[in-house]
């Protein structure tokens, strides 16, 4: 089967919803693949983290090196809403400091503020609109009321009596300190991308005659003549576009290039592919935060069921970077019924740059993705400073070390807090700069996303964002969707 449409976008995540949504609203003829199917209702609550376990349907759970001598299962959503659909609901957008760093014309803070408002409906602060959106589809909130854990406040007093500032807006740009985390929930309910942009049965958004959705169904290869995207491939369907966008998610997207033969000559030939278009930059170069968790008892009682885990945050400078470049997150829900609750302790800008490289051109395998952790004495040391201030936090809190937590011997020695880190040392599943953008010899897409060297070719997901942002990229994700909505039909 061919079809034709105006736009093709690949991959019903974070970005691809909202691309796909915005351009449908105008008029724009719209096509979105997705290789996961809906979510059935009431399967993902924000409360759980269960979807995210490996071998859930609504994931794809990749095989994965962390560093040397720790390998682990990494999940990513496969549905539609992708990783919105699962993740851990913490919205909080990327600092005025990550953009000034990626330094890629038309990308400052103040370019994409309209964007991040653009999405947002804020029910707590959207009347402060200079900051905020009080109209988008996607609503955010702040755990408030039953829905604000026991531990969260004490968690709070304790980053206040180590002398922390406070930060009662995570998404108002300005300096780090300790605050609630804003959540796109509302009442303990998820709003996915796909709730917050599609319409029904997949979403809330309005009617839109001009986006067809086509969900379980796995793009193979990108059709290529000469040097122009013509759409893509997926089984014995093609779908032709005048723009293709890819917004596979920062795995999806740079395997799929990859298969294309689009990428590093030696990766490509080594997994079976011909290679139809060199640039280097594609898996190469990108980079996720490392983190652990430091489990803890507080002795107080659980949170309400439909209460986010992850309540509030403390960010702070570990001495080389004023926009925060550590985070310990309180998880305020036990993993399981009965055990400890955790501080999330990880390293926001690390140096250390991950690789992923396709085996073969079979779109069923998983690529090989190396993420390289902590191989910079810097990382090591930062990493270490993460977890003895969420120690510290633990104890300004009165509260007792769960089993397994480092000891006092553990904390106060190098070389045993590595090892403990070693032994516990996961990823925060934000992976970013698996194509990033930018004008050097590893960029894979120009200012306006478009992909070098092609044309009728762009993308839209975190493997743009040239480093992974010093909190989580959720809410960044949503807003590269909004963006390139903008750039696609030539108002951005
Ligand atoms: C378990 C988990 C917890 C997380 N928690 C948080 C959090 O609390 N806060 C935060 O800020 N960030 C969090 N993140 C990260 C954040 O959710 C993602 O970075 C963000 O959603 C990525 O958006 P995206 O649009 O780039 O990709 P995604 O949302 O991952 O979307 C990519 C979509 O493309 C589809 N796809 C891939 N390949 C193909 C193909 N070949 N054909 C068709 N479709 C394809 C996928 O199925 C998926 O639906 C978490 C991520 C995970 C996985």
């Amino acid at each position: 089967m061919t079809d034709s449409f105006d736009v093709v976008v690949v991959g019903a995540g974070s970005a691809g919803c909202a691309l796909a949504g915005r351009l449908a609203g105008r008029g724009v003829r719209t096509a979105l693949v997705e290789a996961g199917g809906a979510v059935p209702p009431g399967d993902t609550p924000i409360a759980s983290l269960a979807a995210t376990a490996p071998g859930h349907a609504l994931n794809w759970a990749y095989p994965v090196a962390l560093a040397r001598g720790r390998e682990g299962t990494v999940p990513r959503g496969r549905a539609l809403g992708g990783s919105s659909a699962i993740n851990g609901g913490y919205f909080v957008r990327a600092v005025p400091a990550d953009f000034a760093g990626w330094a890629v014309p038309g990308w400052s803070y103040d370019d994409v503020l309209p964007y991040f408002r653009r999405l947002e409906d804020d029910l707590d602060l959207g009347s402060d609109t200079a900051r905020h959106g009080d109209r988008g589809p996607l609503r955010i909130s702040r755990p408030a009321g039953r829905l604000r854990a026991p531990a969260t406040d004490p968690f709070l007093a304790a980053c206040a009596a180590l002398g922390y500032p406070s930060e009662p807006d995570k998404n108002a740009g300005g300096p780090p300190g300790a605050g609630p985390v804003p959540t796109n929930a509302v009442d303990g309910q998820r709003v996915s991308a796909a709730v917050a942009y599609l319409p029904p049965p997949w979403g809330r958004a309005a009617p839109l005659d001009t986006l067809t959705v086509h969900s379980d169904l796995l793009v193979d290869s990108l059709v290529l003549e000469g040097g122009r995207v013509a759409g893509v491939r997926a089984g014995d369907v093609e779908l032709h576009a005048e723009e293709t966008v890819l917004a596979a998610g920062a795995v999806g997207t740079p395997a799929l290039l990859q298969r294309s033969g689009i990428g590093p000559p030696d990766t490509l030939r080594a997994a079976g592919v011909v290679v139809r278009h060199e640039l280097p930059g594609v898996g190469r170069g990108w980079s996720d935060h490392p983190s652990v968790y430091l489990p803890l008892r507080s002795g107080l009682p659980a949170p309400h069921p439909d209460a986010v885990a992850g309540q509030a945050s403390l960010n702070w400078d570990s001495g080389t970077d004023p926009a925060g470049d550590l985070e310990v997150l309180l998880f305020a829900r036990p993993f399981a019924p009965g055990g400890p609750e955790h501080l999330m302790c990880a390293l926001q800008r690390p140096d250390s740059r991950g690789t992923l490289e396709i085996v073969s051109p079979d779109p069923a395998a998983s690529p090989r993705l190396d993420y390289r952790y902590l191989r910079t004495v810097s990382d090591r040391h930062r990493m270490r400073a993460a977890v003895r201030v969420g120690a510290e936090v633990l104890r300004a809190a009165r509260w007792r070390r769960a089993e397994g937590g480092p000891d006092g011997s553990v904390l106060g020695n190098d070389t045993r807090l590595d090892e403990w880190i070693q032994a516990r040392l996961t990823t925060s599943v934000h992976l970013s700069g698996s194509a990033a953008m930018g004008n050097g010899p590893d960029a894979v897409v120009d200012a306006g996303l478009r992909v070098h060297g092609l044309s009728g070719l762009r993308v839209a997901d975190t493997s743009v964002l040239p480093t992974v942002p010093r909190r989580g990229p959720a809410a960044t994700a949503i807003m590269l969707g909004e963006r390139t909505a903008d750039l696609v039909s030539g108002q951005g």
